[in-house]
């Protein structure tokens, strides 16, 4: 089983729900990256979900589109993201990570090439934004054959049908995208989001994440309380950014990171 299937059937067991942190590998720094990682791991991470910075991130909003212009102003590659998730398996080899990114990059490097590069880095699953489930036989079999699992996203305008292609294609977890719009939105609706994983989760046994719009320990909580995992991107992003517009040191960006994660969690537990 992935590391990612077993590590949610872990936090069942203990009653707990998954909190996915999103960061851009490459922002502020390269160097910052890896520090960063384990801070949010410290901090209660349950999966990271490191962003492959991109020329063109369609489905984000300005925080993460700046994050990808700061991390690409100084050439990070998806070789370098690679290599970042290296440096982490060095310490820790049991929280999954989840490289979610655009095709692009991954077609250029070859799928194979980048299949058997992600698995012998220590990457556990894929999130491709624009790689629709109906065209992921292209890359699935080999993500199959290096233990990676394909992670989709949802959206609350997915039809039922596309919904259950989505289900099958999928492993790991399924995203369901809590609001219409890009990444950093902030309407995000508790209850239609309840009624939404409810819905989907008549469908698989995947667990189900849910992220967009989820920037404190309040919103984590509900959202905790009707879905299997929590994403949280732009709020950490936002931080990272006010840092190096601070001058901060990593271990100050850290720290800050840390204290949302924290709150988060905190919030969490208590509610479950
Ligand atoms: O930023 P938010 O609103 O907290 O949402 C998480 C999101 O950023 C993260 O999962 C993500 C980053 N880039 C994406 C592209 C598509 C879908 C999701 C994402």
């Amino acid at each position: 089983m992935s590391r990612v299937r077993s590590y949610f059937d872990k936090l069942k067991v203990s009653g707990k729900k998954a909190l996915i942190p999103y960061i851009t590998a490459g922002d502020p720094s390269l160097d910052a990256t890896v520090p960063m990682m384990h801070s949010l791991v410290e901090a209660g991470a349950d999966i990271i979900e490191l962003g492959v910075p991109f020329s063109d991130p369609m489905a984000d909003g300005p925080a993460i589109q700046l994050a990808c212009e700061r991390a690409l102003a100084h050439n990070t590659s998806l070789k370098d993201v690679l290599a970042c998730v290296k440096q982490f398996r060095e310490t820790n080899q049991e929280t999954p990570v989840v490289l979610m990114g655009y095709l692009n990059p991954v077609e250029v490097m070859g799928y194979e090439a980048f299949s058997e590069a992600a698995a012998t880095a220590g990457v556990d699953g894929v999130l491709l934004v624009d790689l629709p489930p109906e065209e992921a036989n292209l890359v699935k079999p080999l993500f199959e054959k290096h233990e990676l699992d394909s992670i989709f996203l949802l959206a609350p305008t997915t039809s039922e049908q596309r919904t259950k292609l989505i289900c099958e294609q999928g492993s790991g977890y399924v995203y369901y995208v809590s609001v219409k719009g890009v990444t950093g939105s902030s309407a995000l609706d508790t209850k239609e989001v309840a009624e939404k994983v409810a819905a989907i989760q008549k469908q698989t046994n995947l667990p189900v994440g849910v992220g967009f719009g989820i920037k404190d320990g309040e919103t984590a909580a509900q959202v905790a309380a009707v879905a299997d995992g929590v994403i949280v991107g732009s709020v950490l992003v936002n931080t990272i950014a006010e840092g190096a517009e601070q001058g901060a040191s990593t271990e100050e960006t850290c720290q800050r990171l840390s204290t949302i994660i924290r709150d988060m969690r905190t919030a969490m537990d208590s509610a479950q």
